[in-house]
C-alpha cells in the first residue's frame, strides 16, 4: 500500500536536504533531484513543501519529464485541505 502524508508532513521537507513537492494528490522526493533539474533548482525549490501541480503544469514538461517524477514519488497526500489552506492556519494558529 502507498504511504500517506499530511500537509504537515510536507511542509517539513522544504529544503536544499530534504525537498519534497506535491503533484495532483501524490507526494514526490525531489532532493536528489535538484541539482539535475534542467529547469534549475532554484524553481523547485520555490515550490517546496507545497503544491507544485500549477507551476508543473504551466511549463508544459515533456513525457520524459513526467515518467522521472514516477520515479521520485513516495506515497499519496491524504488532507482535503489545499496547501494554500495550510499555511492561512498555520498563521492563525
Ligand atoms: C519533480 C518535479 C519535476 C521534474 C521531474 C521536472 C523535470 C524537468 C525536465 C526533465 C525538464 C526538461 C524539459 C522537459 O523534458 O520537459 C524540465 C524543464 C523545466 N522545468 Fe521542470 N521538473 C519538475 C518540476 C518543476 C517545477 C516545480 C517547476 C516550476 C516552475 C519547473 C520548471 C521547469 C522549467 C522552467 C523548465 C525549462 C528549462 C528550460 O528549458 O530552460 N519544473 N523539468
Amino acid at each position: 500500500m502507498s504511504k500517506t502524508f499530511t500537509w504537515a508532513d510536507v511542509q517539513s521537507h522544504n529544503t536544499r536536504k530534504t525537498c519534497w513537492l506535491v503533484i495532483e494528490k501524490d507526494v514526490y522526493d525531489c532532493t536528489k533531484f535538484l541539482e539535475e533539474h534542467p529547469g534549475g533548482e532554484e524553481v523547485m525549490m520555490e515550490n517546496a513543501g507545497f503544491d507544485a501541480t500549477d507551476a508543473f503544469e504551466e511549463i508544459g514538461h515533456s513525457d520524459d519529464a513526467r515518467d522521472l517524477l514516477k520515479g521520485m514519488k513516495i506515497g499519496t497526500l491524504v488532507d482535503s485541505v489545499s496547501s494554500n489552506w495550510f499555511e492561512v492556519l498555520v498563521v492563525i494558529d
